[in-house]
């Protein structure tokens, strides 16, 4: 498979050497100041570089007809139009705030945390990411769509960062040294409580499952998810 890489920072870096491990090519790679190689030569573009530069390169990649595997976080109030424009263009493209295996079967154990604990209301649920201090975004992907899993479940009105409206699923955001994402939701009563923790200890596992979504892609047209191309059923 011919990749182009559209941002080739600390994850492009990654599904690089994964992808030559496995035997396919990257054949364009591009940062905010250059890029080489040839674009319409790919087979599939994977796409993590910044919440203001998504929505940009995932159009242009879909105007040339080339299918998208998106990782980028912090855009995705504009995912409806990228869905218009591959549905404009019997395109192919999968956007997910999070590709590691462990964290798309953490968030299924999540939402079934959060439909068995409904109706036990002394429990109070939250949320808290932990990632390094590059990190543009705040809250992650991830711990977004960990919060929607919930509210799906829950008597909560939204999410919120750092609310105090017990009304609003409250997130935390941390900032520390070299941490590669950990995600923890916990359930607190006065009595006791639960908690349940995704920690990512390398890039490794988001870079593995962005090919996956890479190979799974290639020959399809139409917009999917990680569910479908791990086989997770809703
Ligand atoms: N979905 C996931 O599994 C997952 C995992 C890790 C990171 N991410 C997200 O992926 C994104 C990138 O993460 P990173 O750690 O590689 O960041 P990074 O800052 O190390 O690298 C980003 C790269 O994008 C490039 N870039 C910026 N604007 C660009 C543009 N207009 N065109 C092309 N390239 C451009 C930068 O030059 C840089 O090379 C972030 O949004 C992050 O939250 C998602
Ligand atoms: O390093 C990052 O940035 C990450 N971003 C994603 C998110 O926002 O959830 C996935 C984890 C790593």
């Amino acid at each position: 498979m011919k990749i182009a890489l559209l941002g080739y920072g600390k994850m492009g870096k990654v599904i690089e050497k994964l992808a030559l491990e496995k035997g396919h090519s990257v054949v364009f790679k591009s940062t905010i100041d250059s890029s080489e190689g040839n674009f319409k030569e790919a087979d599939v573009a994977i796409e993590f570089s910044a919440p203001e530069a998504a929505v940009s390169n995932i159009s242009k990649a879909l105007e040339a007809g080339i299918p998208v595997v998106s990782g980028t976080t912090g855009w995705l109030a504009r995912y409806h139009e990228m869905v218009n424009l591959c549905e404009s263009r019997n395109g192919s493209f999968i956007s997910a705030s999070n590709f590691s295996v462990g964290v798309n079967l953490f968030f299924s154990i999540n939402e079934y945390a959060a439909k068995l604990m409904a109706p036990w209301k002394e429990y109070d649920v939250s949320v808290e990411e932990i990632h390094h201090t590059e990190k543009k975004d705040a809250p992650s992907g991830t711990a977004i769509t960990m919060a929607e899993g919930i509210l799906k479940h829950s008597d909560k009105r939204d999410w919120q960062l750092d609310s105090s409206d017990e009304k609003s699923l409250k997130i935390t955001a941390k900032r520390e040294e070299d941490v590669k994402g950990t995600h923890t939701v916990s359930y607190n009563s006065t009595i006791d409580a639960i908690s349940l923790e995704h920690v990512a200890h390398s890039r490794d596992g988001f870079a593995k499952g962005a090919i996956l979504a890479a190979e799974f892609l290639k020959d399809k047209k139409g917009i999917f998810t990680m569910k479908d191309v791990l086989g997770i059923e809703d």
